[in-house]
């Protein structure tokens, strides 16, 4: 299968610093519980105004030093698809349910449980939630294929509802390779009725040109201000 992957020929990165990593994931998962909770919480007024002081004040203290939308985080490494703070994926992002996917054999597989802070209808998945979701999913699986590519197109079927608090089940395969395109298509069950799709859904992800690989991303740096992986592309469709 051609690659269609920008980090083709590029050294794997040297693992994140452990301690930073834990630190993220700690305070992804804190965030989160604070997410789920500032959506579910019933206490009086005065007591959520006190909170949302104090979480200020907290945030005042992560300002302290950002990166800006150009700049990788130290623990992202774009080759192996390491992407802390991706809203489906990320360990450090309060919102992602966090969901993981892996390869088993030409499918890919992730299971993961939604919470309040997902709800569209009440007691359910919003609609846009399960179309990122499905971006990911759908995405991830022709990543982990070794082609890369951005969603050109994504089409979805919302055959049910989506419930919240409960084990689900997300998988994708490729059903298309051609140049710099990849077609996939995969669905979101229950875990427990894994051959019920609830959402059903197709993707074509492409390889951008290499003229909006530089527009896109061509200010890109690592934590430490070098270029990003990637850079020096030509060619779409065999970096
Ligand atoms: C220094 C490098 C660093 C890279 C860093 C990357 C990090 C990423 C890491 C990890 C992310 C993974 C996250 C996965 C999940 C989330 C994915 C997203 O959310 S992506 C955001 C939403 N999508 C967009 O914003 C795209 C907007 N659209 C575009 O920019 C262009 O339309 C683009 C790049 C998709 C295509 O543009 P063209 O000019 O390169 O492509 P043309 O040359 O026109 O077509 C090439 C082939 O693709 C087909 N094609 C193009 N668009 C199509 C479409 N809509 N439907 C079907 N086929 C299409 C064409 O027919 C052609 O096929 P034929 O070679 O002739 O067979």
């Amino acid at each position: 299968m051609t690659t269609t992957s920008p980090w083709a020929e590029h050294p794997a990165a040297p693992d994140p610093d452990p301690d930073l990593q834990a630190a993220v994931t700690e305070l992804g998962a804190a965030v989160r519980d604070l997410l789920e909770t500032t959506v579910t919480t019933t206490v009086p007024a005065g007591e959520q105004a006190a909170v949302a002081a104090g979480v200020r004040g907290l945030t005042a203290r992560l300002a302290a030093a950002t990166r800006g939308r150009h700049t990788l985080s130290a623990l992202d490494d774009l080759p192996t698809f390491r992407r802390t703070y991706s809203p489906v994926t990320g360990v450090g992002n309060g919102f992602a349910p966090p969901v993981q996917f892996r390869r088993e054999g030409d499918t890919v597989v992730g299971e993961t449980v939604l919470g309040l802070r997902h709800e569209g209808p009440p007691a359910h998945c919003h609609g846009g939630v399960s179309a990122l979701l499905m971006d990911q999913l759908l995405g991830s699986a022709a990543f982990l294929a070794g082609r890369w590519g951005m969603t050109a197109h994504l089409v979805l079927t919302y055959h049910g509802a989506v419930p919240l608090q409960t084990p689900l089940v997300l998988t994708a395969r490729i059903t298309e390779t051609s140049g710099r395109k990849t077609v996939v298509t995969g669905g979101i069950a229950l875990a427990a009725e894994p051959d019920r799709e609830l959402v059903s859904g197709e993707a074509v992800f492409v390889s951008p040109r290499p003229e909006l690989l530089e527009l896109y991303f061509g200010a890109l740096t690592t934590a430490d201000g070098s270029p990003a992986p990637g850079h020096g592309a030509t060619d779409g469709t065999a970096l």
